[in-house]
């Protein structure tokens, strides 16, 4: 069992609401004679903090905790970006005091867990204790802090215990905090969730400082800087010999001490965290675009008609949001492939069935709008969230955007780039990923694909800022429906330089500004363009463009793609990053850094995106500051 998947897999075990052993759960001697054994608190964290944290938790989770539950464990944050570990510090030490505070045990209590989790609908959890395991004695008290609003973020959920003292029932409202007693006396469940995400921090505490978690995460993160540090010497500074060699650090918490921190701070995010996304973006042909929209083989472009994606049986799957043109292909996958029902049920795959990594990234929450002849309608996104527009929004031609766009807010893991078109079509925004560099190793060689459970823990923080220089100018497709080289139009078969690419933005940025075009943003894999070819929504020259870009697989660049629609089905265009962690940390971080879940243009994306290197440096600057302190924290808080 890999390390970072431990202390949340001891988690899961303990979670199917029955008891095994009627040892297990008895109130520890120190807890036996609480004035209280449970606590609800508010204003725990800022709303601020919430928001931040439920981005970590979108950008770094991985799913396979229990059904329709994603999560982010401390450990899987300081393995895939550690950058993003200060917030979460800093509300799993808000959490500890208030703890403290509320049970007067001040400075007794170790962490012994913590973790964001994401709850989507379907999520709930039975009656149980929190210490109903022998092996999970160790755990004293239990805190979940709310980092949304109930009614507001997410439907149902509510937290109840079985019985006791008053409160009963805990409704989620952000920033609020609930804590009682690990043991049996605070049996508790969790209703179903009905849309949404429902997110929150979750901790545990053991009067135990030997069950404190910081030792293992302390490592992995000594680890981590260690390898980033070497990486950059060796590779951006190779003439400085004397730096070249591998620091010598130590591995061990309270060693952290050996930590150059100077050099680190000086190197590490110039050469592995690159700028942000690609600067470079290819606009699409005049004309492109037009023509009708073809939904699940229900041909909605230009016309009039109510499409509902969302669960008006033309698309039978939220396929669309991941194959791109394929739900506008054909549908035949959609509805004969028996595949994920809308909404993003019980999911049987696109593409390989019950691949976890595919089943991660609908769990992303990304979907599809589409639009057509005035007509606006979506595929849910995977959490349920019923849709907060009308179905029908009246489409001005010509302007950017129809009324109560801006109010669309539906889940905060739905990046959706859209735009109304007088010609109904859309295109999809695609952050393709290698596959095998999903695990995230910052070094080259053979591409590995990782195992499904610990995808997204792997070592984010590959150059982006290389990949601006190398990135691949691509469009596609022929007319035809089903794509091909021959037709490829020139603009797609040259790259160009940036400069030029410059100007194109802007023209672009202006034709979106006419409400041009529509577009949204999925994120997929390398090997599902493959896929796409076959579909005939992306043409092989396509493909080949793409992969002579990245040179081998093994290179970490990254390609934009832009892709004009096939047959007036959709269009998409790539972002091609050169690993899953990085992908999704700039494409959530666009939807945090603006606090929106979708955007009027792949522009926008990329601006906020661009925030992101000055956001992580801010953060990791923090992180190497407080490293000490957090490292003498944890030696404390584990009893040395
Ligand atoms: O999320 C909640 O409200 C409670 C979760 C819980 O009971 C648990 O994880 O054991
Ligand atoms: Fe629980």
């Amino acid at each position: 069992m890999d390390v970072e998947n431990e202390a949340i897999n001891r988690g899961t075990h303990s979670h199917d609401g029955t008891e095994v052993n009627a040892a297990a759960g008895h109130p520890h001697a120190r807890l036996a004679q609480l004035p209280a054994v449970r606590t609800v608190l508010d204003g725990v964290l800022s709303p601020e903090l919430c928001r931040e944290l439920i981005f970590v938790l979108r950008s770094t989770s991985t799913i396979g905790y229990r059904p329709h539950v994603r999560s982010a464990t401390i450990h899987d944050v300081a393995t895939t970006a550690p950058w993003l570990l200060p917030p979460l510090i800093r509300a799993r030490h808000a959490v500890l005091s208030a703890v403290e505070d509320a049970f007067g045990l001040s400075l007794e209590l170790a962490v012994e867990f913590s973790g964001l989790m994401g709850w989507a609908r379907g999520a709930m959890l039975g009656w149980h204790h929190d210490a109903n395991r022998e092996y999970l004695s160790q755990r004293h008290l239990s805190a979940v802090l709310y980092l949304n609003t109930q009614g507001e973020d997410f439907g149902a959920g509510d937290f109840r215990f079985k019985d006791g003292p008053e409160p009963l029932r805990v409704a989620p409202r952000v920033g609020r905090l609930v804590a009682y007693t690990a043991d049996r006396r605070n049996v508790h469940c969790v209703e179903e969730v009905a849309w949404g995400e429902r997110c929150t921090l979750t901790c545990w505490f053991s009067l135990d400082p030997s069950a404190s978690e910081d030792p293992p995460v302390l490592q992995r993160l000594c680890r981590n800087l260690t390898t980033w540090r070497s990486l950059h010497v060796l590779s951006a500074q190779p003439e400085k010999e004397s730096e070249s060699r591998a620091p010598e650090v130590g591995l061990n918490p309270g060693q952290a001490v050996a930590f150059n921190v100077p050099v680190l701070r000086h190197c590490w995010w110039q050469r592995y965290l690159g700028p942000g996304l690609p600067s470079s973006m290819y606009q699409l042909p005049a004309g492109a675009g037009e023509g009708p929209v073809r939904v699940d083989g229900v041909d909605v472009g230009g016309q009039s008609g109510d499409v509902d994606l969302s669960g008006g049986g033309k698309v039978t799957s939220c396929d669309a949001e991941w194959t791109g043109g394929a739900a506008a292909e054909g549908g035949s996958e959609g509805a004969a492939g028996g595949r994920g029902t809308v909404g993003g049920e019980e999911r049987g795959g696109v593409g390989r069935e019950g691949d976890l990594r595919l089943e991660r990234l609908r769990h992303l929450g990304l979907f599809v709008v589409a639009t057509a002849g005035g007509m606006r309608s979506e595929c849910q996104d995977g959490l349920g969230t019923p849709p907060r527009v009308p179905r029908k929004i009246p489409q001005p031609v010509g302007t950017t955007a129809p009324p109560g766009l801006d109010k669309i807010n539906s889940t905060g893991s739905t990046v959706t780039v859209r735009l109304e078109s007088p010609r109904a079509w859309f295109t999809t925004v695609a952050v393709a990923v290698r596959p095998g560099d999903a695990a995230g190793d910052v070094t080259s060689g053979p591409a590995k694909v990782p195992s499904s459970h610990s995808l997204g823990t792997g070592v984010a923080g590959t150059p982006l800022a290389d990949a601006v220089g190398n990135v691949c100018n691509y469009g596609s497709c022929s007319n035809s429906g089903r794509g091909g080289p021959e037709e490829s139009p020139a603009w797609c078969q040259e790259p160009r330089d940036v400069k030029t690419q410059e100007v194109e933005d802007e023209e672009e940025d202006n034709q979106l500004e006419e409400g041009r075009s529509g577009e949204d943003v999925w994120v997929g894999l390398v090997d599902e363009l493959e896929a796409a070819v076959e579909k005939g929504t992306l043409c092989q020259e396509g493909v080949k463009n793409i992969m002579r870009s990245g040179g081998n697989v093994a290179d970490n660049d990254a390609a934009v793609v832009r892709l004009m629609p096939v047959g007036g089905l959709a269009g998409c265009a790539l972002v091609w990053f050169p690993n899953l962690s990085e992908a999704l940390l700039a494409v959530q971080f666009a939807a945090y850094v603006r606090n929106v879940d979708r955007f009027r243009s792949v522009m926008q994306v990329k601006e906020a995106s661009k925030e992101f290197s000055v956001y992580a440096h801010m953060r990791m600057e923090e992180l190497l500051k407080d490293l000490p302190k957090w490292q003498s924290l944890g030696f404390m808080l584990s009893g040395g």
